[in-house]
């Protein structure tokens, strides 16, 4: 058979072919308000299946505060408003039939320190599990247990001391521990916010390996002050400032030629 060019496809046609993955979540004129102060104007985000989405700019340009509308952790906040839309898998996440416990199930978070519960090994990855009804039995349990940890590049080291508890890790073990535990209840999207802040340069270089190895089965997005990181670790990049989506596109072009001088600016350290 005769195959064509995606070019010529294109050409035959008369539309451009979008070779980009399918969009997971989708944020459409997203506006976040904290008490009478604006932290979001409009903003308008495609998150695409298996790829890491970086969210870079400057301190307080309001990448965290879009991160966390990405499974509602602003509800927790009192004074949060979100208006606009954001999808998942084209549901509106902000619809009142949503149940925010089953969203975070599916959209999962890792936070900038890590935060083990003060729990064994093994109950850090089991309890998710159990309150959503994923296991019931000790070798269900086990199971989830190995799996995660086995994903989170973690289960060789801890095999062993699975009932020793999960603070008593080191800090990178930590963070591939809260990893697992995202993990552990399946979710088809994980939201990291700055994972390696509090890590060493060795133990950030594990979890960028794992960054890359997790896109293969989950959607990311990943908040980093790290430049070199959001180079690393995403195909797409969006750059944030003042609380408005300067731009977005595939991270090499964000890095190598970005259409918006803010970008430039900001990848080379001229601000930020
Ligand atoms: N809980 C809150 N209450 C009031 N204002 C907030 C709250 N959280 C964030 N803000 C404000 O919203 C704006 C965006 O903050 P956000 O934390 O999203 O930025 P950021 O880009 O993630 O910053 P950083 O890189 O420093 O973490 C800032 O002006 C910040 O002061």
């Amino acid at each position: 058979m005769n195959m064509m060019s995606e070019a010529a496809v294109e050409e035959a046609v008369g539309a451009k072919v979008d070779s980009q993955p399918p969009v997971k979540m989708q944020g459409r004129m997203v506006c976040v308000y904290y008490g009478d102060s604006q932290a979001l104007y409009d903003v308008n985000l495609d998150i695409r299946k298996n790829q890491v989405t970086a969210l870079i700019g400057p301190s307080g340009c309001g990448k965290s505060t879009f991160l966390r509308c990405l499974n509602r952790m602003n509800d927790t906040i009192d004074t949060c408003q979100v208006k606009g839309s954001i999808t998942l898998d084209g549901g509106d996440i902000y619809d009142a039939s949503v149940d925010v416990v089953e969203l975070r199930a599916r959209v999962g978070m890792v936070f900038q320190k890590p935060n083990p519960f003060p729990k064994s090994i093994y109950e850090n990855i089991a309890y998710g599990p159990r309150i959503h009804g994923l296991a019931r039995t000790k070798s269900e349990f086990d199971e989830i247990v190995e799996t995660s940890l086995r994903k989170a590049g973690l289960f060789e080291e801890v095999k062993d001391r699975l009932t020793s508890p999960g603070t008593g890790l080191s800090g990178g073990q930590q963070q591939r521990l809260c990893i697992a535990r995202a993990i552990a209840v399946s979710p088809e999207v994980i939201l990291m916010d700055e994972p390696c802040s509090a890590l060493d340069p060795i133990a950030t270089a594990k979890v960028e390996e794992l960054i890359d190895e997790l896109r293969q089965n989950f959607t990311i997005v990943i908040v980093t002050h790290s430049m070199q990181q959001a180079a690393r670790v995403s195909q797409r990049t969006a750059m944030f400032h003042l609380g408005n989506l300067v731009e977005e596109g595939d991270t090499d072009k964000m890095f190598t030629n970005p259409d918006d001088q803010r970008t430039q600016d900001y990848i080379t350290g001229r601000f930020g």
